[in-house]
């Protein structure tokens, strides 16, 4: 099976464009308005717009409300909602329910045993993905540009796809891919000139990296 990629925290036309020109199969939208990736609902569907088909649109979301969600549902619709707080597999189940969009559910990897809530999420969410803790105290829980122990997800089974985070560039994520087995990854920081900023050579560079 060849590696998944997502692209999160697309911004602007040049990077919508670079992840589709070089083949990203998941496209991420920060609905979370702390966050230097954030658009605005107008924003998201303008830009998804601009390429019918293609990647799935993946709405990123921090302990959102109903309300939130059903505000971007309703300017774009999404293939994927990505739940990066602290959401228990009640409110996954919920959301998955009410907005009949498969949920993708977000956890914190530190050591072997934070990955013991897995089954809890299994028969409610669709996918995985699996991203370092966020540093204490810090504004953002992902999308810090911080690798956990890849070595930590080598010979699990995790019962739904799942994509691996934090850290990744193209430099390394053909090494983390082997490393932790992981079947799909995903990044933000690691395709940025600046912090928000996405830039194309660096997409294609990774996207070539996971894939190759
Ligand atoms: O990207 C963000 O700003 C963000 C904000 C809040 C929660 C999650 C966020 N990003 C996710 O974190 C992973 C890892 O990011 P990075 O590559 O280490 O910068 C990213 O792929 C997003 O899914």
């Amino acid at each position: 099976m060849p590696v998944e990629v997502k692209i999160c925290g697309i911004r602007d036309a040049e990077g919508f464009d670079a992840a589709i020109g070089a083949g990203a199969d998941l496209i991420g939208f920060v609905f979370f308005p702390p966050s230097p990736r954030a658009v605005t609902p107008g924003q998201a569907r303008a830009l998804s717009a601009r390429h019918a088909g293609g990647p799935i649109r993946t709405g990123l979301f921090v302990d959102p409300t109903d309300d939130q969600i059903a505000a971007v549902l309703a300017e774009l619709p999404l293939g994927l909602i990505q739940l990066h707080g602290t959401e228990t597999p009640e409110r996954a189940a919920a959301i998955r329910a009410r907005f009949a969009t498969p949920v993708m559910k977000a956890l914190g990897v530190g050591t072997a045993a934070d990955l013991d809530v897995v089954p809890a999420y299994a028969d409610v969410v669709d996918r995985f993905l699996f991203d370092a803790h966020p540093p204490p105290g810090g504004p953002l829980p992902g999308g810090n540009a911080q690798p956990f122990e890849w070595r930590l997800m080598a010979g699990r089974t995790i019962p739904k796809p799942w994509l691996l985070a934090g850290g990744l560039t193209p430099g390394n994520v053909a090494e983390a891919i082997r490393t932790a087995q992981a079947p799909g990854v995903d990044v933000s920081s690691g395709v940025e000139r600046a912090r928000g900023v996405k830039d194309a050579a660096l997409i294609r560079a990774f996207i070539t990296a996971a894939k190759g």
